[in-house]
């Protein structure tokens, strides 16, 4: 297994897979400057890797789009990483890549797609259908029969009530609490949120 991300978030995948008992052959980033990782060397570039053809891979990047474009030129398997604190329901279903970090819930019949993030203490509860590349932040709530599209990023702390339509590639800030369905690229804040621009990023 290899691990493509040096940063903060990779730290918290790299532990949970240690924890799992899963070798991790090598760590993988584009930004020279970083070394090691919790005392494992950083080997290379995310190309010199991709080029090393390798078997089983984890794109541990918080940033949704980066990781996208990382995980669009992988011909590896994509590895999933649970934290055993995390609790997963076993009626739902998960694909390739997704990452469940310590204390996240996923109740029954959620659905994710792939290189998902669910994060510290995060809940999503039942019925839910999570696109490719979602960040679930820390401490936030997704109630039940909620649809968020490929990309949005749930910031830390935010509430969905049940039954919403998120779009694709949104941003809900910090906090937000969400009463109303969302169109793709809205970036919406407060209580209640409110849409205060277009996320341009990554159309
Ligand atoms: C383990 C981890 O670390 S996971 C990472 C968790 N991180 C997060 O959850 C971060 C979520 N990000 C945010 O909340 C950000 O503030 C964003 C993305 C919503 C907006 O950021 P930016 O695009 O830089 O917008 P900007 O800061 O210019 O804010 C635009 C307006 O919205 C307001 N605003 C921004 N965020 C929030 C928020 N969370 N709640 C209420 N108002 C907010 C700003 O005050 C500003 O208002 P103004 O125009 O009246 O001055």
């Amino acid at each position: 297994m290899h691990l493509i991300g040096a940063g903060g978030h990779a730290k918290v995948v790299l532990e949970m897979l240690s924890e799992m008992g899963m070798t991790v052959h090598g760590i993988w980033d584009d930004n020279p400057s970083v070394k090691n990782l919790l005392g494992y060397p950083v080997l290379g570039s995310v190309m010199s890797l991709l080029e090393t053809n390798p078997q089983e891979v984890i794109v541990a990047i918080g940033n949704n789009d980066i990781r996208r474009k990382i995980a669009l030129q992988l011909r590896a398997k994509a590895a999933c990483a649970f934290s055993k604190t995390s609790s997963i329901s076993l009626s739902a279903e998960l694909g390739g890549g997704c990452v469940v970090m310590p204390n996240a819930s996923i109740n029954a019949g959620t659905r994710c797609g792939s290189h998902v993030i669910v994060n510290t203490n995060a809940s999503v509860d039942h019925d839910c259908l999570l696109g490719d590349y979602v960040h679930i932040s820390p401490q936030a709530g997704i109630a039940g029969n909620v649809e968020i599209g490929e990309g949005t990023h749930v910031g830390i702390g935010a509430s969905v009530i049940q039954g919403l339509k998120i779009g694709k590639w949104c941003v809900i800030g910090a906090g937000a609490v969400v009463l109303k369905d969302l169109p793709d690229y809205a970036v919406a804040v407060g209580n209640p949120a409110r849409i205060v621009k277009t996320n341009r990023y990554a159309k």
